[in-house]
């Protein structure tokens, strides 16, 4: 399991393509994701700690769009609750893949994890178990707008009582004056994290078509339309943040 350095957008591309979660991101994507996302390590770790608050018995926690299985390993870091196991669902081969490898590694250091299981499919085509956590870490942005409020109520109508739904995204601001301020910052912060100007350049096209942010209003609006009765923001890094919203 090696991971390395993200020099993916490092050389000038004369026709770039559109971003996927392919076996060459897979191969940088830990590193991608810390030198990309601000806040990304908190989120994570938190949503360990926030979902320990919110898992009911016997139920199922929900990790949509894992990756390399960041989340599902801190929800097993977090939670304790009995009879909780973690579903992880991603619709990347190379990323199931590889999550299902680092989370052996995990079962083989620690005893008394939650069971897991890694699903290879598409979060749109899921048929929801009752669950008390469900987990959208930054992967809400990557799905057909169209489709949002369908998922989100999908969602809403398997949680628990007492059960919550954690939503990560990038912002896009509705004030001009805003959206620039933040977008540049976002820029300095990658430029801090060693990335050229044509690097972030080639992302940004590449992510162009495949990436779509929504503002923090569309975000609450949209929640509250699926039945979630409150949308409580608890992380905000940049133009980069995390909700909990409650059923
Ligand atoms: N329809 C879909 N169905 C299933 N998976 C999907 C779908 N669309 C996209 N994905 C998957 O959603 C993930 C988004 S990354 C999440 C980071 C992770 N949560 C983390 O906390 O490390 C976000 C990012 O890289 O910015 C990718 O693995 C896609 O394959
Ligand atoms: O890199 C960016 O600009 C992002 O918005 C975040 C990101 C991180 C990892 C994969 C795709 C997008």
């Amino acid at each position: 399991m090696t991971t390395q350095p993200d020099r993916l957008f490092a050389q000038p591309h004369s026709e770039l393509q559109d971003f996927a979660f392919n076996e060459d991101v897979v191969r940088v994507f830990p590193d991608m994701i810390k030198r990309s996302v601000p806040g990304y390590p908190t989120i994570v770790e938190n949503i360990g700690v926030l979902a320990a608050q919110f898992a009911q018995p016997n139920s199922v926690l929900y990790d949509l769009g894992s990756s390399l299985g960041a989340v599902t390993q801190a929800l097993r870091r977090h939670v304790r609750t009995e009879g909780c196991r973690v579903i992880a669902v991603d619709n990347s081969h190379a990323m199931v893949e590889r999550c299902r490898e680092y989370l052996h590694a995990q079962d083989s250091m620690f005893q008394e994890l939650l069971p897991v299981d890694v699903q290879e499919g598409d979060i749109l085509a899921l048929d929801f178990a009752p669950t008390s956590l469900v987990a959208l870490n930054f992967t809400l942005q990557f799905i057909d707008p169209e489709q949002r409020l369908p998922l989100l109520t999908r969602i809403r109508q398997a949680l628990l009582p007492g059960g919550a739904l954690i939503l990560s995204e990038k912002l896009r601001f509705e004030d001009e004056q805003q959206h620039t301020l933040l977008t540049d910052l976002h820029i300095a912060f990658k430029r801090a994290n060693g990335y050229s100007e044509l690097e972030i350049a080639q992302k940004r096209s590449a992510l162009e078509n495949v990436m779509k942010p929504d503002s923090l209003e569309q975000h609450r609006e949209r929640l509250l339309a699926a039945g979630f009765s409150q949308v409580v923001p608890w992380f905000q890094c940049l133009n980069f943040a995390s909700l909990v919203a409650l059923p």
